[in-house]
Parts: C-alpha cells; structure tokens; sequence
C-alpha cells in the first residue's frame, strides 16, 4: 500500500486541529481509549459536541514534553493508502518548522478561513510549498457554515488564490470547500454545499497521484557506510551501504562516483544477503562494484548516463533557521546527502519577501525565518542537482560548527 505524506499549514485558529481531528475522526481512526480521554474532556462543554482539537492538542503536549521537536506526526490509514500528517504550528515565527516538516511532503493542504479569504500567512505557506517543491497544494476554504455555504464566497477565494500560484511554481492546486467543525466535504460529503461536486478531502487524499512524482531518472547512492570484513577468507568483499535517493541501479550499470570521478560497474546489489537485479528509490541496499575503487562515507554513487552537478561555488535559496544572524563572510558546515564540508557565505543574491513574492536586494544581513537566495563557497566540491528536478539530491543543511545544531535548510538552484 502506498503512502500519502502530507503537510497541514494555516494561520493560527483557521481550524487546523479541528480538520486533523475531524479526519481521523470520521475516517474511524481514532482508538477507542483516544476517543474516550476526548469525550471525557469535551464533557464540560455546553454543546454537548466533541472537541476534535482536543486530539491533536494532545499530540502537541506530547510534542511539548520534546518527543518531537517543533513538528508532531500522525499517522492513519484507510483501506487505500496510509497517511502521515505532519503537523506545524501556524505562528508567523515558525516558518522553520514548516520547512522542516515539509520537505518529504509530497502535498499540502493550506488552510483558508473563508471569511478572511487569503491572508499573509496563506502567502507565506504557498510560498515555502513551492520552494520546497511540494508537488501538490490543497487550498482548504474552511469555516463555510460561517458564511452560509455561499459559493460565490468559494469561487472569489479561489481566484484570489489562482492569482497567487501563478506567481509561484505549484504545479497541482485543488480547491476544497469544507467546515471541519460540522464535517462538510472531510470525508463525508456535504449536504449543505450542493453546487459543489468535487471530491471530498478524504477522497481527494486517497486518490491524488503521487507515483509520478518520483524520480526515476536520476540514479543517486550517497554513501553511508564503507563494509569491509576483516575476515581473511572474506577480503575481496567489500560494499557500499545507504539507501537510494533517487533513481534505480541494476546490475552491470556503469556508475561515477563524486567527488572522485573514478568509474566503474555494480557487480551486485544486496538487501539482507538476498541479491536482486535492481533496486530503486527508496530502498536501503549494498552495493557491490566490479573493481577496486577508493570510495568513503560521504561517497556519491550515480549512474554515469545521467550525473549530477559538481561545484565550490554554489546559488540556492536559504530558509535561515537561527536567531543568530546570517551574514557575509560567516562560516558553517554544509550537508548535502551523507556528504559534509565546510562552507562560507560569498553573497546575499537577495531576499524574498514572504507576503508580495518580491526580491529585496542590498540585504546585509538574515534573520530567524528569513527567506533568500544566496551564494555559497565550499571547501571541496559538491556533487548535488538542482532542487527543481531532485528534492533529495538537491536539498541541503547548514550546520553551525560549534553547536552542531542545523541552522539553515538549503534548496540548491545550480553552480554560481
Ligand atoms: N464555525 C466553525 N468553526 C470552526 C471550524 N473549524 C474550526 N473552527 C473553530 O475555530 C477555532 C480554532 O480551531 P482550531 O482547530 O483550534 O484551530 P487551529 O488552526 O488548529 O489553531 P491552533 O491549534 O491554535 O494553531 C475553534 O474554536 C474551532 O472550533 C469550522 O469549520 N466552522
């Protein structure tokens, strides 16, 4: 069965929680011990109703207790596919989650209160969407019965929103009219919005194409662990451990493996001593090679008809993460797959701001959660592609040396 990642983002109060809520709510997926904390809890209410907020509140106490930093998960299934939602909070500061939470979501769903249309943040998260190059978006118009299911409400929103993809480079935009507090249009359709036809959130979820979004064409191994077994009987085995990012490998494939340039052929692909002929993204192999090649951890193995970029000096657009500022001449370590080194900041190209789209030049300095293309210069080459055209080969981290801690979340756009 396969498996839906998906990122829910909103202003705080658009209903986030309540929608989460009200998805794994009338999907059934909520456990029976789950459901009864709930319903114990929402008994002080007047209403009599269920809070389904409450649900994922629980999940953000957990999250609080540092079970997951900054992002919670949650996983459900149905009998067509399994799901995780990944769940950032909403506040204008935590663009950084997002960022951290979204960049393997292969959808969004951007949460829109119909009575205050597209507001900044609805701005904001289309934008990182698109950076991070989620291939689908959700628009999510919720709170409907607060203005009478109108569907003229609905189109002006969706036009407004249309307006704004164009700007940016969405490939698949969806349009849902619901109210998660009355469970319109989540997963049972709406008797109150009879003028609309289109699927259901549910639906639209269960349904939506992912396959093709997988990169197939782009064979790429970066190295994670060099096997080399010290017993005698054994010296000629030697394989190269880590899982397939993107791409497939089969046997007999000539490969290049960066920064080295030194070539060779897969003698043999391994998964738990069974060998296979091929292997593709995102499986976890070990890769054997036909000759003796010097090759360590930080290695990239491609298929040599179809190799990556590799450069010191390199542009790509920034997320900066740390409430340390970002400036010209700093230092840190940059991470592109299992590959690190050191790095210095050559240039602020510009900065993007994150309500009109438009490019700011002259930028000294960045702070927490800023957006910006910059330029980047590197002790040793790296081998990567363009973000665009490969998410996992194409996003990298900045990572301060003396803390250790990721500061900055890097799509890489091409050689400087
Ligand atoms: N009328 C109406 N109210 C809704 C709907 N969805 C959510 N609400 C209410 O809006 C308020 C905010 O909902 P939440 O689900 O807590 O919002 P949120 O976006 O998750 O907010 P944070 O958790 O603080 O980020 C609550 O009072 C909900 O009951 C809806 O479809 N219609």
């Amino acid at each position: 069965m396969d498996l839906l990642r998906f990122i829910t983002a909103g202003s705080v109060d658009d209903g986030k929680s309540t929608l989460i809520g009200r998805l794994l709510y009338d999907s059934k997926s909520i456990l029976a011990d789950q459901l009864e904390a709930i319903e114990r809890a929402s008994k002080s209410r007047d209403d009599g109703e269920i809070d389904l907020a409450l649900l994922t509140d629980g999940l953000r106490s957990e999250r609080e207790q540092g079970i997951t930093i900054d992002v919670a998960y949650r996983y459900f299934q149905t009998p067509a596919r399994k799901f995780i939602i990944v769940d950032a909070p909403g506040h204008t500061q935590y663009t950084r989650n997002m960022v951290t939470g979204a960049s393997n979501c292969q959808l969004a769903i951007v949460l829109v209160d119909a009575r205050h249309g597209v507001a900044e943040q609805t701005r904001r998260h289309s934008l990182i969407a698109s950076l991070l190059g989620i291939p689908h978006i959700v628009v999510a118009v919720n709170k409907m019965d607060l203005v009478g299911y109108s569907q003229d409400v609905f189109s002006d929103i969706c036009i407004h929103y249309a307006e704004l993809a164009q700007k940016l480079n969405v490939k698949h935009v969806t349009y849902i009219p619901m109210s998660a507090l009355n469970g319109d249009n989540v997963v049972d359709r709406s008797e109150s919005m009879p003028w609309y036809d289109g699927q259901t959130l549910l639906e639209h979820l269960e349904t939506v194409e992912i396959d093709d979004d997988a990169n197939l064409e782009q064979g790429r191994f970066p190295v994670q662990y060099v096997i080399r077994p010290q017993t005698p009987e054994l010296h000629d085995y030697r394989g190269y451990a880590g899982k397939i990012t993107s791409g497939q490998f089969r046997k007999g494939d000539s490969i290049t493996v960066f920064p080295s340039g030194e070539t060779s052929t897969i003698d043999a692909i391994e998964i738990a001593e069974t060998h296979l002929d091929e292997a593709f993204t995102p499986m976890s192999v070990v890769l054997h090679l036909a000759t003796d090649v010097d090759i360590s951890r930080g290695d990239l193995i491609v298929r040599s008809d179809n190799q990556p970029l590799s450069s010191q000096t390199v542009k790509a657009m920034l997320c900066w993460m740390d409430s340390k500022e970002f400036k010209v001449g700093n230092k840190y370590v940059l991470q592109v797959g299992t590959f690190r080194t050191r790095c210095s900041v050559r240039e602020i190209a510009y900065q993007l701001n994150v309500n009109t789209y438009e490019q700011i030049e002259g930028v000294e300095q960045l702070r927490l959660n800023d957006l910006a293309k910059v330029v980047l210069r590197t002790a040793q080459p790296i081998s990567f592609d363009p973000y665009t055209t490969n998410r996992a080969s194409g996003g990298a981290i900045l990572i301060d040396e003396t803390s250790n801690v990721t500061v900055g979340a890097l799509m890489l756009v091409g050689e400087a």
